[in-house]
Protein backbone atom coordinates (compact mmCIF):
# COMPACT_ATOMS: atom_id res chain seq x y z
CA UNK A 1 0.00 0.00 0.00
CA UNK A 2 1.10 3.45 -0.85
CA UNK A 3 2.32 5.49 2.15
CA UNK A 4 0.35 8.25 0.68
CA UNK A 5 -2.59 6.66 0.90
CA UNK A 6 -2.15 5.05 4.43
CA UNK A 7 -1.66 8.56 5.27
CA UNK A 8 -4.96 10.45 3.66
CA UNK A 9 -6.80 7.12 5.45
CA UNK A 10 -5.35 7.93 8.85
CA UNK A 11 -6.52 11.26 8.31
CA UNK A 12 -10.15 10.35 7.79
CA UNK A 13 -10.18 7.26 10.32
CA UNK A 14 -8.78 10.52 12.47
CA UNK A 15 -11.70 12.84 12.27
CA UNK A 16 -14.13 9.95 12.31
CA UNK A 17 -12.93 9.19 15.68
CA UNK A 18 -12.65 12.67 16.89
CA UNK A 19 -16.18 13.10 16.47
CA UNK A 20 -17.08 10.28 18.50
CA UNK A 21 -14.60 11.88 21.34
CA UNK A 22 -11.63 8.94 20.89
CA UNK A 23 -7.87 10.33 20.24
CA UNK A 24 -6.28 7.75 17.69
CA UNK A 25 -3.20 8.96 18.36
CA UNK A 26 -3.58 8.38 21.85
CA UNK A 27 -4.80 4.65 21.19
CA UNK A 28 -1.70 4.42 18.78
CA UNK A 29 0.58 4.79 21.91
CA UNK A 30 -1.38 2.18 24.31
CA UNK A 31 -0.82 0.19 21.25
CA UNK A 32 2.94 0.59 21.17
CA UNK A 33 3.40 -0.23 24.56
CA UNK A 34 1.50 -3.51 24.51
CA UNK A 35 4.26 -6.32 24.53
CA UNK A 36 3.11 -9.62 23.56
CA UNK A 37 4.75 -12.82 24.58
CA UNK A 38 5.33 -14.61 21.15
CA UNK A 39 5.40 -18.74 22.10
CA UNK A 40 8.56 -19.67 20.30
CA UNK A 41 6.72 -23.55 19.86
CA UNK A 42 4.66 -22.53 16.64
CA UNK A 43 8.00 -22.83 15.19
CA UNK A 44 8.70 -26.05 15.39
CA UNK A 45 5.13 -27.72 15.93
CA UNK A 46 6.17 -28.18 20.15
CA UNK A 47 9.65 -30.42 19.21
CA UNK A 48 12.01 -28.45 21.33
CA UNK A 49 15.48 -29.56 21.05
CA UNK A 50 15.83 -32.46 23.35
CA UNK A 51 14.23 -35.24 21.50
CA UNK A 52 13.13 -33.16 18.62
CA UNK A 53 12.07 -36.71 16.79
CA UNK A 54 10.35 -38.05 19.64
CA UNK A 55 6.30 -37.56 19.83
CA UNK A 56 4.33 -35.20 21.58
CA UNK A 57 2.79 -36.24 24.68
CA UNK A 58 0.60 -34.80 27.76
CA UNK A 59 -2.83 -34.58 25.66
CA UNK A 60 -1.64 -31.91 23.28
CA UNK A 61 -1.22 -32.16 19.50
CA UNK A 62 0.14 -30.69 16.70
CA UNK A 63 -1.89 -31.55 13.46
CA UNK A 64 -0.16 -30.58 10.24
CA UNK A 65 2.71 -31.56 8.17
CA UNK A 66 3.61 -28.73 6.17
CA UNK A 67 7.17 -28.68 5.21
CA UNK A 68 9.17 -26.31 6.63
CA UNK A 69 9.32 -26.46 10.78
CA UNK A 70 12.27 -25.51 12.23
CA UNK A 71 14.72 -27.96 12.93
CA UNK A 72 17.52 -26.62 15.75
CA UNK A 73 17.69 -23.12 17.51
CA UNK A 74 19.26 -21.07 14.63
CA UNK A 75 16.18 -22.35 12.54
CA UNK A 76 14.08 -20.89 15.43
CA UNK A 77 16.09 -18.35 16.01
CA UNK A 78 15.88 -17.22 12.62
CA UNK A 79 11.75 -17.54 12.02
CA UNK A 80 11.45 -15.28 15.12
CA UNK A 81 13.52 -12.64 13.67
CA UNK A 82 11.59 -12.96 10.49
CA UNK A 83 8.48 -12.62 12.08
CA UNK A 84 9.85 -9.65 13.80
CA UNK A 85 10.59 -8.07 10.75
CA UNK A 86 6.50 -8.39 9.73
CA UNK A 87 4.96 -7.20 12.90
CA UNK A 88 4.80 -3.87 14.41
CA UNK A 89 5.75 -2.95 18.23
CA UNK A 90 8.37 -4.91 20.65
CA UNK A 91 7.39 -8.05 21.77
CA UNK A 92 8.37 -10.76 24.38
CA UNK A 93 9.37 -14.62 23.24
CA UNK A 94 8.16 -17.40 25.58
CA UNK A 95 10.54 -20.29 25.65
CA UNK A 96 9.71 -23.93 26.81
CA UNK A 97 12.25 -25.58 28.80
CA UNK A 98 12.55 -28.30 26.36
CA UNK A 99 14.01 -24.98 24.02
CA UNK A 100 17.49 -25.21 26.04
CA UNK A 101 21.09 -24.79 24.34
CA UNK A 102 21.62 -28.14 25.43
CA UNK A 103 24.54 -28.41 22.47
CA UNK A 104 24.15 -31.93 21.61
CA UNK A 105 24.15 -33.19 25.21
CA UNK A 106 21.42 -34.93 27.26
CA UNK A 107 20.60 -32.77 29.69
CA UNK A 108 17.44 -34.05 31.90
CA UNK A 109 14.65 -31.99 32.94
CA UNK A 110 16.07 -31.99 36.62
CA UNK A 111 19.64 -30.61 35.45
CA UNK A 112 18.56 -28.08 33.53
CA UNK A 113 20.13 -24.61 34.40
CA UNK A 114 20.19 -20.92 33.53
CA UNK A 115 23.75 -21.78 31.68
CA UNK A 116 21.60 -23.66 29.07
CA UNK A 117 19.12 -20.70 28.48
CA UNK A 118 22.29 -18.08 28.12
CA UNK A 119 22.63 -18.00 24.40
CA UNK A 120 18.81 -17.11 24.79
CA UNK A 121 19.17 -14.44 26.84
CA UNK A 122 22.31 -12.85 24.88
CA UNK A 123 19.93 -12.95 21.32
CA UNK A 124 16.67 -11.77 23.21
CA UNK A 125 19.28 -8.24 24.17
CA UNK A 126 20.70 -8.62 20.70
CA UNK A 127 16.91 -8.31 19.13
CA UNK A 128 15.35 -6.17 21.53
CA UNK A 129 12.89 -8.65 22.86
CA UNK A 130 12.56 -9.48 26.75
CA UNK A 131 11.75 -13.54 27.68
CA UNK A 132 9.13 -15.40 29.27
CA UNK A 133 9.56 -19.03 30.37
CA UNK A 134 7.40 -22.12 30.92
CA UNK A 135 8.27 -25.35 32.33
CA UNK A 136 7.75 -28.32 30.30
CA UNK A 137 5.98 -31.38 32.04
CA UNK A 138 5.11 -33.03 28.76
CA UNK A 139 6.84 -35.42 25.83
CA UNK A 140 9.68 -37.15 28.66
CA UNK A 141 9.80 -40.76 29.62
CA UNK A 142 8.59 -39.51 33.32
CA UNK A 143 5.85 -37.71 31.84
CA UNK A 144 3.08 -40.80 32.16
CA UNK A 145 -0.68 -39.32 33.10
CA UNK A 146 0.74 -37.97 36.05
CA UNK A 147 3.44 -35.40 36.98
CA UNK A 148 3.46 -33.33 39.97
CA UNK A 149 0.32 -35.40 41.04
CA UNK A 150 1.99 -38.85 40.94
CA UNK A 151 1.44 -41.05 43.94
CA UNK A 152 5.33 -41.97 43.18
CA UNK A 153 7.01 -39.73 45.60
CA UNK A 154 10.23 -40.05 43.10
CA UNK A 155 8.43 -38.55 40.16
CA UNK A 156 6.79 -36.05 42.16
CA UNK A 157 10.26 -35.02 43.27
CA UNK A 158 11.69 -34.69 39.71
CA UNK A 159 9.18 -32.78 38.59
CA UNK A 160 9.69 -30.31 41.35
CA UNK A 161 13.39 -30.40 40.66
CA UNK A 162 12.00 -29.43 37.11
CA UNK A 163 10.14 -26.20 38.37
CA UNK A 164 11.81 -24.78 40.58
CA UNK A 165 14.75 -25.33 38.47
CA UNK A 166 12.67 -23.57 35.56
CA UNK A 167 11.80 -20.74 37.47
CA UNK A 168 15.26 -19.89 38.48
CA UNK A 169 16.06 -19.89 34.66
CA UNK A 170 13.16 -17.40 34.47
CA UNK A 171 14.84 -15.15 37.46
CA UNK A 172 18.06 -15.22 35.02
CA UNK A 173 16.57 -13.85 32.08
CA UNK A 174 14.25 -11.25 33.83
CA UNK A 175 17.48 -10.08 36.45
CA UNK A 176 19.97 -9.60 33.18
CA UNK A 177 16.84 -8.04 30.64
CA UNK A 178 15.94 -6.09 33.36
CA UNK A 179 12.30 -6.77 32.48
CA UNK A 180 10.48 -9.59 34.84
CA UNK A 181 9.60 -13.08 33.45
CA UNK A 182 6.67 -14.70 33.50
CA UNK A 183 6.95 -18.35 34.50
CA UNK A 184 4.39 -20.74 33.27
CA UNK A 185 3.09 -23.71 34.75
CA UNK A 186 1.42 -25.92 32.85
CA UNK A 187 1.39 -29.71 33.46
CA UNK A 188 -1.09 -32.20 31.83
CA UNK A 189 -1.64 -34.43 34.98
CA UNK A 190 -5.30 -36.23 34.76
CA UNK A 191 -7.03 -39.07 34.05
CA UNK A 192 -8.47 -40.78 30.99
CA UNK A 193 -11.38 -42.46 33.17
CA UNK A 194 -13.49 -42.19 36.12
CA UNK A 195 -10.89 -41.34 38.83
CA UNK A 196 -12.14 -42.64 42.72
CA UNK A 197 -9.77 -40.53 44.01
CA UNK A 198 -9.68 -36.49 42.93
CA UNK A 199 -9.30 -35.16 46.52
CA UNK A 200 -5.74 -37.61 46.55
CA UNK A 201 -4.55 -36.07 43.26
CA UNK A 202 -5.22 -32.50 43.87
CA UNK A 203 -3.61 -32.40 47.57
CA UNK A 204 -0.76 -34.22 45.63
CA UNK A 205 -0.26 -31.49 43.61
CA UNK A 206 -1.07 -28.51 45.87
CA UNK A 207 1.97 -30.29 48.01
CA UNK A 208 4.32 -30.16 45.31
CA UNK A 209 3.36 -26.59 44.51
CA UNK A 210 3.94 -25.79 47.63
CA UNK A 211 7.16 -27.19 47.40
CA UNK A 212 7.82 -25.34 44.14
CA UNK A 213 6.92 -21.96 45.21
CA UNK A 214 8.39 -21.97 48.69
CA UNK A 215 11.30 -19.20 47.63
CA UNK A 216 10.38 -16.14 45.73
CA UNK A 217 12.81 -14.77 43.16
CA UNK A 218 12.08 -11.31 42.71
CA UNK A 219 12.90 -11.46 38.27
CA UNK A 220 10.03 -13.28 38.50
CA UNK A 221 5.99 -13.46 37.78
CA UNK A 222 4.48 -16.84 38.64
CA UNK A 223 1.59 -17.91 36.31
CA UNK A 224 -0.27 -21.18 37.21
CA UNK A 225 -2.49 -22.67 33.74
CA UNK A 226 -5.47 -24.23 34.33
CA UNK A 227 -7.45 -26.69 31.84
CA UNK A 228 -10.38 -28.62 31.16
CA UNK A 229 -9.22 -31.95 29.54
CA UNK A 230 -6.32 -32.92 27.61
CA UNK A 231 -6.83 -35.85 24.84
CA UNK A 232 -6.83 -39.08 25.93
CA UNK A 233 -7.24 -37.62 29.71
CA UNK A 234 -10.38 -36.72 29.38
CA UNK A 235 -12.34 -37.72 32.03
CA UNK A 236 -10.06 -35.89 35.05
CA UNK A 237 -7.94 -32.94 34.94
CA UNK A 238 -6.30 -32.80 37.98
CA UNK A 239 -5.11 -28.79 37.70
CA UNK A 240 -8.74 -27.90 36.82
CA UNK A 241 -9.78 -23.86 36.95
CA UNK A 242 -11.03 -24.08 40.91
CA UNK A 243 -8.37 -25.64 41.71
CA UNK A 244 -5.03 -23.31 40.42
CA UNK A 245 -7.48 -19.93 40.74
CA UNK A 246 -7.95 -21.29 44.32
CA UNK A 247 -3.94 -22.20 44.39
CA UNK A 248 -3.32 -18.65 42.63
CA UNK A 249 -5.59 -16.12 44.83
CA UNK A 250 -4.53 -17.93 47.77
CA UNK A 251 -1.04 -17.68 47.19
CA UNK A 252 -0.55 -14.58 45.17
CA UNK A 253 0.14 -15.82 41.99
CA UNK A 254 -1.28 -15.34 38.51
CA UNK A 255 -4.09 -17.19 37.03
CA UNK A 256 -3.56 -18.14 33.33
CA UNK A 257 -6.49 -18.12 31.84
CA UNK A 258 -5.57 -20.34 27.85
CA UNK A 259 -9.00 -19.48 25.85
CA UNK A 260 -9.27 -23.52 24.28
CA UNK A 261 -9.30 -24.25 28.43
CA UNK A 262 -12.68 -24.16 29.23
CA UNK A 263 -16.35 -25.28 28.01
CA UNK A 264 -16.57 -24.85 24.19
CA UNK A 265 -19.49 -22.17 25.47
CA UNK A 266 -17.77 -20.51 28.01
CA UNK A 267 -15.61 -17.46 27.53
CA UNK A 268 -12.56 -16.55 28.89
CA UNK A 269 -13.63 -12.79 28.79
CA UNK A 270 -16.27 -12.94 31.34
CA UNK A 271 -13.27 -14.06 33.57
CA UNK A 272 -11.06 -11.29 33.36
CA UNK A 273 -12.72 -8.50 35.74
CA UNK A 274 -13.84 -11.20 38.49
CA UNK A 275 -9.85 -11.94 38.75
CA UNK A 276 -8.48 -8.71 38.55
CA UNK A 277 -10.63 -7.67 41.60
CA UNK A 278 -8.39 -10.20 43.40
CA UNK A 279 -5.31 -10.80 41.69
CA UNK A 280 -3.04 -8.16 40.95
CA UNK A 281 -1.83 -9.46 37.83
CA UNK A 282 -3.11 -12.00 35.59
CA UNK A 283 -1.43 -13.88 32.52
CA UNK A 284 -3.41 -15.13 28.70
CA UNK A 285 -2.62 -17.94 26.39
CA UNK A 286 -4.81 -16.12 23.61
CA UNK A 287 -5.63 -19.38 21.40
CA UNK A 288 -8.65 -20.59 19.05
CA UNK A 289 -9.87 -23.74 20.24
CA UNK A 290 -11.91 -24.84 17.44
CA UNK A 291 -14.80 -27.41 19.03
CA UNK A 292 -11.77 -28.86 21.64
CA UNK A 293 -8.19 -26.91 22.91
CA UNK A 294 -7.30 -27.55 19.37
CA UNK A 295 -5.06 -24.51 19.27
CA UNK A 296 -5.61 -23.17 15.76
CA UNK A 297 -4.14 -19.79 15.03
CA UNK A 298 -6.06 -16.61 16.59
CA UNK A 299 -8.27 -14.58 14.24
CA UNK A 300 -10.05 -11.57 14.98
CA UNK A 301 -13.08 -13.21 16.33
CA UNK A 302 -15.71 -11.93 19.07
CA UNK A 303 -14.00 -14.47 21.73
CA UNK A 304 -10.80 -11.97 21.15
CA UNK A 305 -12.37 -8.69 20.20
CA UNK A 306 -14.41 -9.63 23.26
CA UNK A 307 -11.41 -10.65 25.65
CA UNK A 308 -8.95 -7.30 24.44
CA UNK A 309 -12.28 -5.17 25.19
CA UNK A 310 -12.54 -6.44 28.66
CA UNK A 311 -8.80 -5.44 29.40
CA UNK A 312 -8.80 -2.13 27.74
CA UNK A 313 -12.49 -1.20 29.49
CA UNK A 314 -11.32 -2.35 33.20
CA UNK A 315 -7.83 0.03 32.13
CA UNK A 316 -6.20 -2.53 32.57
CA UNK A 317 -3.62 -3.23 30.34
CA UNK A 318 -0.41 -3.10 32.52
CA UNK A 319 -2.14 -5.65 34.60
CA UNK A 320 -2.60 -8.15 32.29
CA UNK A 321 0.59 -10.45 30.06
CA UNK A 322 -0.97 -11.14 27.00
CA UNK A 323 0.78 -14.73 25.67
CA UNK A 324 0.17 -16.40 22.91
CA UNK A 325 -0.51 -20.07 22.65
CA UNK A 326 -1.48 -21.98 19.61
CA UNK A 327 0.76 -24.42 17.25
CA UNK A 328 -0.79 -25.07 13.54
CA UNK A 329 1.30 -27.33 11.42
CA UNK A 330 -0.42 -27.04 8.35
CA UNK A 331 0.05 -24.05 7.06
CA UNK A 332 3.16 -21.75 7.18
CA UNK A 333 4.33 -21.28 10.20
CA UNK A 334 5.57 -18.14 10.13
CA UNK A 335 2.78 -16.87 8.16
CA UNK A 336 0.90 -18.03 10.81
CA UNK A 337 2.29 -16.09 13.66
CA UNK A 338 1.93 -13.01 11.99
CA UNK A 339 -1.71 -13.54 11.43
CA UNK A 340 -2.10 -14.36 15.13
CA UNK A 341 0.12 -11.58 16.42
CA UNK A 342 -1.83 -8.81 14.45
CA UNK A 343 -5.27 -10.09 14.79
CA UNK A 344 -4.82 -9.90 18.64
CA UNK A 345 -3.08 -6.19 18.44
CA UNK A 346 -6.16 -5.25 16.01
CA UNK A 347 -8.53 -6.11 18.88
CA UNK A 348 -7.04 -4.39 21.15
CA UNK A 349 -6.87 -1.19 19.11
CA UNK A 350 -10.52 -1.79 18.02
CA UNK A 351 -11.19 -1.70 21.79
CA UNK A 352 -9.13 1.32 22.47
CA UNK A 353 -10.84 2.99 19.73
CA UNK A 354 -14.18 2.04 21.30
CA UNK A 355 -16.77 5.20 22.12
CA UNK A 356 -17.06 3.31 26.06
CA UNK A 357 -18.04 6.68 27.30
CA UNK A 358 -20.97 7.27 25.22
CA UNK A 359 -21.71 3.55 25.81
CA UNK A 360 -21.37 3.49 29.83
CA UNK A 361 -23.96 6.69 29.29
CA UNK A 362 -26.59 4.59 27.21
CA UNK A 363 -26.16 1.46 29.83
CA UNK A 364 -26.50 4.26 32.81
CA UNK A 365 -29.67 5.55 31.75
CA UNK A 366 -30.85 2.47 30.73
CA UNK A 367 -30.97 2.84 26.97
CA UNK A 368 -30.06 -0.50 25.92
CA UNK A 369 -31.12 -0.10 22.21
CA UNK A 370 -29.18 3.20 21.89
CA UNK A 371 -25.90 0.68 23.67
CA UNK A 372 -26.44 -1.95 21.20
CA UNK A 373 -26.24 -0.22 18.03
CA UNK A 374 -23.79 1.66 19.00
CA UNK A 375 -21.65 -1.53 19.96
CA UNK A 376 -22.53 -2.46 16.20
CA UNK A 377 -21.60 1.26 14.73
CA UNK A 378 -17.87 0.89 16.42
CA UNK A 379 -17.21 -2.79 14.67
CA UNK A 380 -16.97 -0.93 11.03
CA UNK A 381 -15.38 2.22 12.43
CA UNK A 382 -12.20 2.65 9.99
CA UNK A 383 -10.11 1.77 12.72
CA UNK A 384 -8.29 -0.42 10.66
CA UNK A 385 -7.02 2.40 9.20
CA UNK A 386 -5.03 3.21 12.13
CA UNK A 387 -3.85 -0.32 12.37
CA UNK A 388 -2.08 0.60 8.86
CA UNK A 389 -0.85 3.63 9.89
CA UNK A 390 0.49 2.04 12.81
CA UNK A 391 2.25 -0.68 10.48
CA UNK A 392 3.41 2.24 8.83
CA UNK A 393 4.82 3.78 12.00
CA UNK A 394 6.72 0.81 12.84
CA UNK A 395 8.26 -0.07 9.26
CA UNK A 396 6.68 -3.10 8.64
CA UNK A 397 4.46 -4.42 5.43
CA UNK A 398 0.90 -2.93 5.81
CA UNK A 399 -2.30 -4.91 5.07
CA UNK A 400 -2.13 -7.81 3.10
CA UNK A 401 1.59 -6.73 1.69
CA UNK A 402 3.31 -9.25 4.37
CA UNK A 403 1.93 -12.13 2.78
CA UNK A 404 4.56 -11.98 -0.47
CA UNK A 405 7.34 -11.11 2.30
CA UNK A 406 6.38 -14.56 3.62
CA UNK A 407 6.17 -16.63 0.36
CA UNK A 408 9.61 -15.08 -0.18
CA UNK A 409 11.08 -16.40 3.07
CA UNK A 410 9.56 -19.80 1.96
CA UNK A 411 11.03 -19.78 -0.81
CA UNK A 412 14.40 -18.55 -0.07
CA UNK A 413 14.11 -20.35 3.78
CA UNK A 414 12.12 -22.72 5.29
CA UNK A 415 11.26 -24.72 1.95
CA UNK A 416 15.17 -25.73 1.94
CA UNK A 417 14.56 -27.79 5.29
C1 LIG B 1 2.92 -25.75 24.98
C2 LIG B 1 2.11 -24.97 25.98
O1 LIG B 1 2.72 -24.72 27.15
C3 LIG B 1 0.82 -25.59 26.22
O2 LIG B 1 0.10 -25.32 25.04
C4 LIG B 1 0.00 -25.14 27.41
O3 LIG B 1 0.12 -23.78 27.66
C5 LIG B 1 -1.36 -25.51 27.05
O4 LIG B 1 -2.13 -24.65 26.75
C6 LIG B 1 -1.74 -26.94 27.03
O5 LIG B 1 -2.96 -27.14 26.50
MN1 LIG C 1 -1.78 -22.57 27.11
Amino acid sequence: MKQEKINRNYEIARERFAELGIDTETAISALQKLSLSLHCWQTDDVSGFENPDGSLSGGIQATGNYPGKARNIDEVRADIEKVNTLIPGNHRLSLHAIYGDFKGKKVDRNEIEPEHFQSWIDWAKLNNMKLDFNSTSFSHSKSGNLSLSNRDKGIRDFWIEHTIRSRRIADEMGRQLKSKACHNLWIHDGSKDITVDRYLYRSLLKDSLDKIFENKFTNVKDAVECKLFGTGLESFTVGSHEFYMGYAMKNGLMATLDMGHFHPTEETYDKISSLLLFSPEIMLHVSRPVRWDSDHVVILNDSVQMLAQEIIWANALERVNVGLDYFDASINRIGAYVIGIRATQKAFLQALLTPIKKLREYEASEQGFERLALLEESKTLPWNDVYNYFCMLNNVPVAEDYISEVEKYEKEVTSKR
